[in-house]
């Protein structure tokens, strides 16, 4: 058995041909292990929805290398794809798009479980669902069985998408921005459900998000990669990465998470960028991508290369003015 679960080797994806061709992800390079929480975040438009749908095998990629359990993604077999399937899931933002609304919660959990003949007779198809949705929360079973999503609250909604990505009894989820759209009352306590399934069924997360605060709290045992324009900037254990920042985005977003006592916010380090807006993927500066929005960005280097992500296991940056200090 592989050592890493997922290893993602100078991967690169490209959208579009001639001149509408824009290159999204730009040589990827990170591994998640087996139980291990791996949190994305970035500004939107960054790649993070591009990356998560890759690694759920939704999207293909146009370069690189990208394994799963050891074995290249691209040249599964028709047989390898259907386990794929079942040990990959994706939860995603919107909970109402992804649920069809003419089906019952019964069906929507059912379904799976006959496909892939984990069930085969009503009763035990009933009892399993049953299990599930207890699982996630959505008690006393019986009031949700006969529901249809539309008459199901957004957070209700979002535990049956978890369900659902449940009933196969994945090793790998892939956990896109599904607790934005949710009211913050029960953000937590789906952050919460989240993470007791990952310590009870032993699976790992790529978990995306737009919120370094979520991140924190949801990989608190795990790692975050902040992403910019398609690149890992930096990379690192949760707690290294955010008590010991060291790329200028990173700290410019950390910088910006508003703090309960007004008093702390107004003493923290506010990492001021050069510039508000980000350049497009279309347009992205050549060197260091950051270099338009950078405090820090020294001539030449910063304009002519490219810098790599380089460091230790717990924490790695891609940035010239830090790695050459
Ligand atoms: N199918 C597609 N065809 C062309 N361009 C696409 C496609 N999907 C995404 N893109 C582009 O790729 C870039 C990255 O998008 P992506 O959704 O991965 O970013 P994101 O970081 O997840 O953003 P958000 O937080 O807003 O969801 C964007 O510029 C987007 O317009």
């Amino acid at each position: 058995m592989a050592a890493n679960l997922i290893e993602i080797s100078n991967l690169h994806k490209k959208f579009g041909q001639g001149k509408k061709e824009v290159w999204v992800l730009r040589g990827l390079n990170f591994s998640i292990k087996r139980k291990e929480t791996f949190c994305i975040v970035g500004e939107s438009g960054c790649g993070k929805t591009t990356l998560g749908r890759i690694l759920a095998n939704i999207e293909s990629y146009s370069k690189g290398s990208y394994r799963f359990s050891g074995q290249e993604v691209k040249d599964l077999t028709k047989k390898d794809l259907r386990s794929f399937k079942k040990d990959v899931q994706m939860i995603h933002q919107d909970p109402f798009a992804s649920l069809n609304p003419v089906q019952t919660i019964f069906s929507i959990i059912a379904n799976p479980l006959k496909r892939h003949n984990i069930t085969k007779k009503y009763n035990e198809t009933y009892k399993e669902v049953s299990r599930i949705l207890d699982l996630v929360g959505l008690t006393p079973v019986e009031d949700f069985l006969d529901k249809y999503p539309h008459q199901l609250s957004g957070g209700q909604k979002q535990r049956v998408s978890i369900a659902r990505a449940l009933t196969l009894d994945p090793s790998f989820m892939v956990v896109d921005e599904a607790v934005s759209m949710i009211d913050t009352s029960l953000r937590i306590s789906i952050l919460n459900s989240l993470k007791e399934l990952q310590m009870k069924y032993n699976v790992s997360f790529f978990f995306i998000t737009h919120d370094l605060t979520i991140a924190n709290y949801f990989a608190k045992e795990g790692r975050i990669a902040v992403m910019y324009l398609g690149k890992i900037v930096e990379l690192g254990e949760t707690d290294e990465l955010i008590y010991n920042a060291k790329h200028p985005y990173t700290k410019a977003l950390i910088g910006a998470i508003p703090e309960a006592d007004p008093i702390i916010t107004k003493s923290k380090e506010r990492f001021q960028l050069k510039e508000g807006n980000i350049p497009e993927l279309k347009n992205i500066p050549s060197g260091c991508a950051f270099n338009t929005r950078c405090p820090w960005a020294e001539e030449p280097v910063c304009y002519d290369k490219d810098p790599l992500l380089i460091g230790s296991e717990e924490h790695q940056v891609a940035c010239h003015v830090v790695n050459n200090n």
